[in-house]
């Protein structure tokens, strides 16, 4: 069980970005401190750690299911293979993605459970999962993508408000009666690799609730060229911004380049896992500054104009255009590495994440 795994330490001797630490309590007790770092975490690198937040036992438990249904034989994982269409829901296999421009294979597997799935179990909204996922969906599952859409939707709120946006607004985007592509994940990266798990990306969707063990994860820091590791630090939760968040504020929160490289030191002989939720808006939601409910975003939008902001895209074409064209099977060439690309367009070609990515 990767729970009661002991691995060594993450080494001291590697470059780190630290995070400014976010208390999920005090947030929820309205502390005008704890928001004032919550908006200058998401305003500037738009990820932080969030201690605090009373899902760990979840968390362990959705560990634990991701192992077991992992270790499936691949033949049984393949039944519930995501496909080439921009799926995201089921198993990803190993090497099925892009990793950089040139088209280097990722070392990852992933599964993804869809959280309408969840909520609406035993009836399937999207598709069906393993056996060793129907067998923890009432005990393990359903609480984590409960607990976890929690979280976000407290932290979706404040943001909400700090950006000048009426009640609700953000929530009405991501409404729990229409589909979305909100999802858990848990991603196995096997041991003693060389290459990236997972190439440059910002995430999709609105806001990611992530949790690490081992080390791996790195974040592009604004205006760097430098990729550096995030810590894991027990007990709190890596939490950041996504594209589509970053589209609905103007540009305001950030939704920053990130990738998953082999865990530093000897962390790297070891199997990683990573447990994540993803919450993303309703499907047919347009991806578009939402000018029109805020000045502080329709300043923004005005001041900083971006070509991505204005795709006419719905969340749901979005996340799987960027899926779609990740998929090694749909590559016809570099140019497919750029067109899977979301709020990262930005220096499209001259980017930091074409230039770095075959490192
Ligand atoms: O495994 C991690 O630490 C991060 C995974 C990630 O960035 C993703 O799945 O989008
Ligand atoms: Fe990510």
């Amino acid at each position: 069980m990767p729970a009661l795994t002991t691995v060594p330490a993450f080494p001291s001797d590697v470059p780190t970005h630290s995070l400014i630490v976010i208390d999920y309590q005090l947030l929820q007790a309205g502390s005008n401190d704890e928001m004032a770092k919550l908006w200058h975490a998401a305003t500037h690198l738009g990820f932080w750690y969030l201690s605090n937040h009373g899902v760990d036992r979840e968390v362990n438990a959705m560990f634990d299911v991701g192992a077991e249904t992992l270790a499936l034989p691949l033949a049984e994982k393949m039944k519930f293979e995501q496909g080439d269409t921009g799926d995201s829901f089921g198993y990803k296999a190993r090497g099925t993605i892009a990793t950089d421009l040139s088209g280097t294979r990722d070392t990852v597997e992933f599964l993804n459970i869809a959280q309408d799935d969840a909520v609406s179990w035993p009836r399937p909204i999207h598709r069906t999962y393993p056996s060793t996922v129907n067998a923890r969906m009432q005990d393990a599952v359903i609480p984590f993508v409960r607990k976890s859409m929690a979280v976000n939707n407290t932290i979706l709120s404040i943001l909400e408000r700090l950006l000048g946006l009426p009640r609700g607004s953000l929530a009405n985007l991501h409404a729990t009666h229409e589909p979305c592509g909100s999802e858990a994940r848990v991603v196995k990266t096997p041991p003693n690799q060389s290459t990236a798990g997972i190439g440059a990306h910002t995430d999709f969707g609105t806001l990611t609730f992530l949790h690490n063990r081992l080390g791996g994860l790195q974040v592009m820091p604004p205006g760097s060229q430098e990729w550096l590791y995030v810590k894991p630090l027990p007990g709190h939760a890596i939490c950041n911004i996504g594209d589509a968040l970053s589209i609905f504020s103007g540009g305001i929160l950030r939704s920053n380049l990130h990738r998953v490289m082999p865990p530093p030191g000897h962390q790297s002989r070891y199997e990683r896992y990573s447990v994540a939720f993803f919450t993303r808006p309703n499907n047919n939601t347009i991806l578009r500054p939402l000018t029109d409910k805020s000045r502080l975003i329709a300043d923004a939008a005005a001041k900083n104009p971006r070509e991505e902001f204005s795709s006419g895209a719905t969340a749901g074409e979005w996340t799987a255009r960027r899926i779609r064209k990740l998929r090694l099977r749909n590559r016809k060439g570099p140019e497919t590495w750029y067109e899977a690309k979301g709020t990262e367009h930005q220096g499209l070609r001259h980017g930091p994440e074409t230039v770095r990515a075959t490192a």
